[in-house]
C-alpha cells in the first residue's frame, strides 16, 4: 500500500475522478467521496490516475449524501477496495460500533486487500472537551491505521483543545487526523498537521467543498509546505 499515513498525506477530496490531473500537482492522494459521486464503482474502473485513492461513501447520518441503507453503502465500499489504486477506506467509527449495522465484513476485506482503514468521526454542531476528543480518537485508532475527528469549531478555546488532543496522541504515537470545521476553525487546517494530524482535505475546485472552511488544495498545500508537517 502506497497510502500508510506515516506522514502527513494531502488528499484532494472530489466526487469526480476526472479531476486528479488539476490534483496531482499539490496533492498526495485523492479522497473519492462515493457517496456525492454517480456510479462510483463504475469511475473507479475507469480511472487511470497515478494519485492513490482514499475512498469514503459517507452517509447522510454523518454529514454525507448516501441516504440509502448502510448495507449497501459498505458493501460498495468493500468493492472498491478491489481497485488497485484504492489504497484507503474511510469508515464511520459510529458504523463500527454499532453491532445493527456491521462492519466487520468491509474491515476484514480491507485488511486482507492490504488497504488502509480511516476510522473518523465528525461533530457539526460543535467541539467536545479535550478529554472527550481525546476518547473518540483513542476508540477509533483501535480499529483503524488513522483515527480522524473532524469537530466544529465556535471558538478560539475550541481549536486549541482540538490541537492540543492531536498533540497528546501523536506524542503517544497513535495517528490522527484532526480538523475543526467552520470559518473560526479553518486555520487548524494548515496548524494541525505541525502538531501530527496525518491527513488535510481540501476540495480541487473550490467551488465545491466538501465541508464548511475547507482552504482550496493549493493553498492548504502551500500553507502545511511553509509551517511544516511533524
Ligand atoms: O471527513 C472528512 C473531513 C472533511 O469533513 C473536512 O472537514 O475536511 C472533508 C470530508 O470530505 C472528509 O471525508
Amino acid at each position: 500500500m502506497s497510502l500508510d499515513f506515516d506522514e502527513f498525506v494531502l488528499a484532494a477530496s472530489t466526487a469526480n475522478l476526472s479531476e486528479e490531473p488539476a490534483a496531482r500537482e499539490y496533492a498526495d492522494a485523492i479522497e473519492f467521496r462515493m457517496d456525492l459521486a454517480d456510479e462510483s464503482l463504475a469511475a473507479l474502473e475507469d480511472y487511470d490516475g497515478g494519485l492513490p485513492i482514499l475512498a469514503t461513501n459517507r452517509a447522510a447520518w454523518e454529514g454525507g449524501e448516501w441516504d440509502g441503507s448502510d448495507e449497501e453503502r459498505l458493501e460498495i465500499l468493500a468493492e472498491a477496495t478491489r481497485f488497485d489504486a484504492v489504497d484507503a477506506i474511510d469508515i464511520e467509527l459510529e458504523a463500527i460500533l454499532d453491532d445493527e449495522i456491521g462492519t466487520d465484513a468491509v474491515l476484514e476485506t480491507a485488511r486482507e486487500r492490504d488497504v488502509a482503514i480511516v476510522a473518523s468521526a465528525h461533530d457539526f454542531e460543535g467541539t467536545p472537551s479535550r478529554g472527550e476528543m481525546v476518547s473518540t480518537l483513542t476508540e477509533a485508532g483501535k480499529y483503524a491505521d488513522v483515527a480522524k475527528l473532524a469537530v466544529t469549531a465556535e471558538s478560539k478555546a475550541d481549536t486549541l483543545a482540538l490541537l492540543s488532543a492531536t498533540e497528546q496522541l501523536t506524542a503517544h504515537g497513535d495517528a490522527v487526523a484532526t480538523m475543526a470545521m467552520g470559518e473560526v476553525g479553518s486555520h487548524t487546517r494548515a496548524v494541525a498537521p505541525v502538531y501530527g494530524s496525518r491527513i488535510g482535505y481540501a476540495p480541487v475546485d473550490p467551488e465545491a467543498a466538501t465541508a464548511p472552511g475547507q482552504y482550496d488544495l493549493e493553498t492548504l498545500s502551500e500553507l502545511v509546505g511553509t509551517l511544516g508537517a511533524e
